[in-house]
């Protein structure tokens, strides 16, 4: 006789059909139960939708394509700059002698937008061109000719796949407000609700000021008021554009200033010495911002000559800004008011090139040393200049010392920064290597892409959800097991005599 252990001898209850069977529907059951939420909670296609936005500036006019997840998260910060195309030519408020070029100009960019967006999209594509400063000058001076510009850019726009959402021209306070929305929607502190910053825009014939000011609840001046609800956040906007203070306009008006009389030759402390060109006074004066300056008597040209002295530009440039009555408690110049400035303050499009030029973007460089660096920069020869930046543009490179001189005016006698308030300007291209201006922000508003309140964030981000649903799913099952026990063949503790 031999004592045995009667279970030894039974069959391996895991291979009893019972518990196969229990197993393998429990297992089937987690997969299941795992690849529903996962599949549940993925972004439901990769896919990207685009918007495309036309910047018709008075220099030039610009493409920019946008690209976001085509799936939910829209409002999450996730619109990106994927391309931008340069209009060859001059900006479109330029062809008012012949509107139907200013159509036939787009035509490359857009053609480089038809590839660059997957066909598929084309059709529902959002595109929009807005003008800014000088088609507002041109429909001041000329409307019947700005009407005929804008036609002809509609019949050129209307030929491509995409959805044309019309052309029109933005409003100085949508100008401000958009380029404030872009600077920080790109940060990122519109959703997170942090401090703002402010945008300064120098254009070629408007310039642009925006920002968040607690003393300013836009009752005092409210055309100067912008009011934003995004993503649940309050913003009480201070924004103003000042038409003809772009940087072409205003060198405009600092060349009647010295042409008053209408001499024959000027001698222009804001040009290097050994500059000397021809110019014709009919297209000096071809501006509104200057129109009712024009001499009574002049030549039709004039020899325009540079002594390269930036504090005699200086003065020169400071002429042009009037600030001789404000009827607010406080104004920046030409009687517009203007709160206490506050915060950072992005500094974009001409702030940059023009001080990207002239290496002066370094902010903590303190603002004395600055006017040092350009005094030096406006008394170096015309002819060393050219000898040092042979590849720069002929235009661009006779400019950047008035340029340089009328961006720290506008900033400190205009805007009133100081020594202490100029290092909270960083000058900035782009963010995230999308462009800083205000196309981004246009979009995102014409596509209700901010919503006013905050999104419903899930409790968990999507890893996390997996996670646990997995882990209470092994329980369970782990549960489900022991909870069988009572079916489990059982072993008698005591060997059994056989
Ligand atoms: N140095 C330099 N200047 C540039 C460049 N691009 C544009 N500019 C000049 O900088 C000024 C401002 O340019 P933009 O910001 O494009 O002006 P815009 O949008 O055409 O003009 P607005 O309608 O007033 O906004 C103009 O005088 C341009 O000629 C560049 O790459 N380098
Ligand atoms: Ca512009």
């Amino acid at each position: 006789q031999s004592a045995q252990f009667l279970c030894m001898k039974e069959k391996n209850p895991w291979h009893r059909p019972v518990t196969i069977i229990i197993t393998v529907i429990g297992v089937i059951a987690i997969v299941a139960l795992v690849t529903v939420a996962v599949l549940q909670n993925w972004p439901l296609s990769q896919k990207y939708k685009y918007g495309i936005v036309l910047d018709a500036g008075s220099s030039h006019t610009a493409l920019y394509i946008y690209e976001w997840p085509a799936e939910k998260d829209n409002n999450t910060g996730r619109v990106e700059q994927t391309h931008s195309c340069t209009v060859k030519g001059p900006g479109i408020s330029s062809y008012a002698s012949a509107p139907q070029k200013a159509g036939e100009s787009l035509t490359e960019c857009m053609q480089e937008a038809v590839h660059r967006v997957p066909k598929k999209r084309h059709h529902e594509t959002p595109l929009y061109l807005g003008a800014t400063a000088g088609m507002r000058l041109l429909n001041v001076q000329n409307s019947s000719a700005s009407n005929k510009v804008f036609q002809a850019v509609d019949e050129a726009l209307r030929e491509f796949p995409f959805a044309f959402q019309g052309a029109r021209i933005l409003s100085g306070q949508e100008e401000g407000a958009f380029g404030w929305v872009t600077v920080n929607y790109l940060d990122d502190r519109l959703r997170q609700g942090l401090e703002t910053n402010g945008a300064l825009d120098l254009g070629g014939a408007s310039t642009q000021i925006s920002f968040v000011s607690s003393n300013y609840d836009g009752s005092e001046s409210p055309s100067n008021s912008v009011n934003f609800r995004l993503y649940g956040n309050d913003y009480n906007l201070y924004t103003h554009s000042f038409l003809c203070y772009g940087k072409d306009q205003a060198l405009r008006m600092t060349l009647a200033q010295q042409t008053r009389s209408g001499p024959t030759s000027i001698l222009d402390p804001c040009f290097h010495d050994g500059y000397s060109e021809t110019k014709e006074y009919s297209k000096l004066y071809d501006s509104p911002c200057v129109s009712d300056r024009k001499p009574q008597e002049a030549p039709s040209t004039y020899i325009h000559t540079g002594k390269g002295n930036f504090h005699q530009c200086q003065e020169i440039v400071k002429s042009v800004f009037n600030f001789t009555h404000c009827q607010y408690s406080q104004c920046s110049f030409n009687g517009i008011f203007q709160p206490h400035l506050q915060g950072p303050f992005g500094a974009f499009s001409a702030y940059y090139f023009v001080m990207n030029f002239l290496k002066l973007t370094n902010t903590s460089i303190p603002l004395e040393q600055v006017k040092e660096k350009l005094a030096h920069y406006c008394a170096t020869p015309w002819t060393q200049i050219q000898k040092q930046y042979p590849n720069v543009k002929h235009k661009y490179l006779a400019e950047y010392c008035f340029s340089g001189t009328y961006i720290l005016t506008l900033l400190t006698e205009g805007y009133n920064f100081t020594s202490e308030s100029y290092p909270n300007i960083k000058f900035i291209k782009e963010i995230k290597g999308s462009d800083a201006g205000w196309t981004l922000g246009y979009m995102l508003n014409l596509t209700n892409m901010i919503p006013a309140e905050a999104p419903d964030s899930p409790p968990l981000p999507h890893a996390g959800y997996i996670s646990i649903v997995t882990v209470i799913a092994v329980l369970l099952f782990v549960l489900f097991i022991l909870s069988m026990r009572p079916f489990w063949p059982q072993c008698s503790k005591e060997p059994q005599i056989i």
